[in-house]
């Protein structure tokens, strides 16, 4: 008994011992590093309490490292001492940094996006994968979201945006406050299953039981500060998500295994037709890289692979996608002009009869890259609410950071290319706060052009997101179809918590959500 009691004093002296010392040499590491205000103790923590007070409390996490460089008036980059809630952090706020980063360096995906993305998307995901297996599934991505394969989708997403019409017709004639993200949530989602799976999964008018399960997967994701850093405290939502995930999963595998079994369509005259469905481009290049050229044993590793790949696209891209056509609606129904400046521009490129355009749009799908202004409208939107705040990196010990003659480590720390910090940053968007389309419309040496690799939404280098080009295409035939014929407004019903004055700020959900879904109320245009 002495004894037992003797070693667990011993052990716990020495683990406690270990603690200090990892704390104390790790707090040193910050001593001449630039940064907020530093605590020997408690490093940075009590800055990140202090600006998360003074944020609301579902206010997405993003935009806390934006606040503390306001707050402290720090510079290009700085760090953060978060451990041992998480891990420390280089935040990168200026577009070169970012450029050295991403596109030069490109360094390897940080171990946050994992621990966020994994119970959503598994543990075989592009978006937290690294090295030759990231490449690898890359490769077997892109083909089904390049523009030649989506141009095939568009009439299709043009069938879908009109059923969207079609809801936003009832609301109008109803003139009731509905929850407009999880309306747009649906039709993307719905956009998102045909061009991945190529099935119609009626999301916006019934309940399959794949759109019920990505929706509760994302609603079950932990949004508490805390729960993004630390283990989900919640043992029945975790067992909620790993329930829901085994249905996904099922779901997802059956309609795989079905296109592997499926015949080769022909055409009349014997000649394959050319596959433009992502589950049957990635199916191919996946025989490709197997080298065989046809997929015989499904083993479970290569469903895996092929499941996470697929909720990667729809998990990434339904609720950026949402959200991004979501803020575009709320600084329309603020900006009249810029409104009437994109519907003479719809006018102008598909004639003013409404009730045509999805015909002219269907016939002529390249109409779409005409449409300047309204693009302009929509990267503006990215600019100022982009849906994901940027990129967390592994930084190197054979690439510090050079800048202003200095040399900065960018090891051990987590690089945390902040593009939300960018975009918002008075340096490198003049009137950041503005809602100015015209930033991207200037030549290059007007004051507000955008400067080289500021504007980064879907980020920059390899590791871009797979999707942008959908999400544009998307989110132009959506508007496309509905600023026409209906005024959106933002219409919260209490007054509430604000950040900066937007009563519709982002919050939490896989991506940034705007605050309550964005209540709205539309009517039939004045
Ligand atoms: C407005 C809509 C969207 C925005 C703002 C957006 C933004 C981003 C950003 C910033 C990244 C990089 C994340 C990081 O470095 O950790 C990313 C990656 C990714 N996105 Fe998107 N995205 C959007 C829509 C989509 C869509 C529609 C898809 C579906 C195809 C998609 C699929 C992906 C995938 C698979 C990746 C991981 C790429 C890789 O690591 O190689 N995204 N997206």
């Amino acid at each position: 008994m002495g004894i037992k009691l003797y070693i667990a004093a011993a052990t716990s002296v020495a683990l406690t011992a270990m603690f200090f010392y990892k704390l104390i040499t790790h707090r040193r590491m910050f001593r001449n590093l630039p940064g907020p205000p530093h605590h020997w103790l408690f490093g940075h923590l009590p800055i990140m309490g202090k600006i998360a007070a003074s944020l609301p409390p579902d206010a997405n996490p993003q935009a806390y490292a934006h606040y503390i460089r306001k707050e402290y008036k720090l510079g290009e980059f700085f760090y953060l001492d978060l451990w041992p809630l998480t891990e420390s952090q280089l935040v990168c706020c200026d577009p070169e940094i970012a450029a050295y980063i991403t596109q030069v360096k490109n360094f390897d995906k940080g171990a946050m996006i994992s621990k966020f993305m994994e119970p959503l998307v598994g543990k075989k995901s592009v978006v937290a994968l690294n090295g030759a297996e990231w490449k690898m599934v890359r490769r077997v991505l892109n083909p089904g979201f390049a523009t030649s394969a989506l141009q095939q989708h568009i009439p299709n997403i043009i069938n879908d945006a009109c059923i969207f019409a079609g809801i936003l017709e009832e609301h109008a004639k109803k003139g009731d406050v509905f929850p407009m993200e999880e309306h747009v949530a649906r039709v993307i989602i719905n956009i998102m299953c045909r061009v991945a799976l190529d099935i119609d999964c009626k999301a916006q008018t019934e309940d399959h039981p794949l759109t019920a399960g990505i929706r509760m997967q994302a609603d079950l994701q932990p949004v508490a500060l805390l729960a993004r850093y630390l283990p989900d405290p919640n043992p029945y939502r975790r067992w909620l998500r790993a329930r829901n995930t085994k249905r996904i999963n099922k779901l997802i595998v059956n309609i795989v295994q079905d296109r592997i079994n499926k015949p080769e369509t022909v055409t009349a005259d014997g000649k394959k037709i050319k596959k433009h469905h992502f589950v049957d481009l990635a199916l191919e290049a996946f025989n490709e890289q197997s080298g065989d050229g046809k997929v015989t044993g499904i083993s479970p590793q290569f469903l895996e692979m092929m499941t996470s790949q697929i909720k990667s696209v729809i998990f990434a891209g339904h609720d950026s996608s949402a959200n991004t056509v979501c803020y575009v609606f709320h600084e329309l129904s603020r900006h009249p002009k810029i409104l009437a400046k994109v519907r003479a521009e719809h006018d102008e490129i598909l004639g003013t009869d409404i009730d045509k355009a999805a015909d002219i749009m269907k016939a002529n799908p390249a109409l779409l890259n005409k449409m300047d202004y309204t693009l302009a409208v929509i990267k503006e939107t990215l600019r100022k609410w982009p849906p994901i705040a940027g990129s967390y990196r592994f930084g190197s010990k054979e690439h510090p950071l050079s800048h202003n003659g200095n040399t900065y480590p960018t090891y051990p720390f987590a690089c945390y290319v902040n593009d939300y910090a960018i975009m918002r940053s008075e340096e490198v968007f003049p009137e950041p706060l503005a809602f100015k389309p015209e930033r991207f419309l200037v030549p290059d040496d007007h004051p507000l052009a955008v400067p080289k690799n500021a504007w980064r939404p879907f980020e920059k280098g390899p590791r871009f997101c797979v999707g942008e080009a959908m999400a544009l295409i998307q989110t132009k035939v959506l508007l496309v179809m509905v600023l026409r014929k209906f005024d959106i407004s933002v219409a919260y019903e209490h007054p509430g918590p604000e950040m900066e004055g937007e009563r519709m700020y982002q919050t939490l959900h896989v991506t940034a959500k705007p605050k309550d879904s964005m209540p709205a109320r539309v009517s039939f245009r004045k």
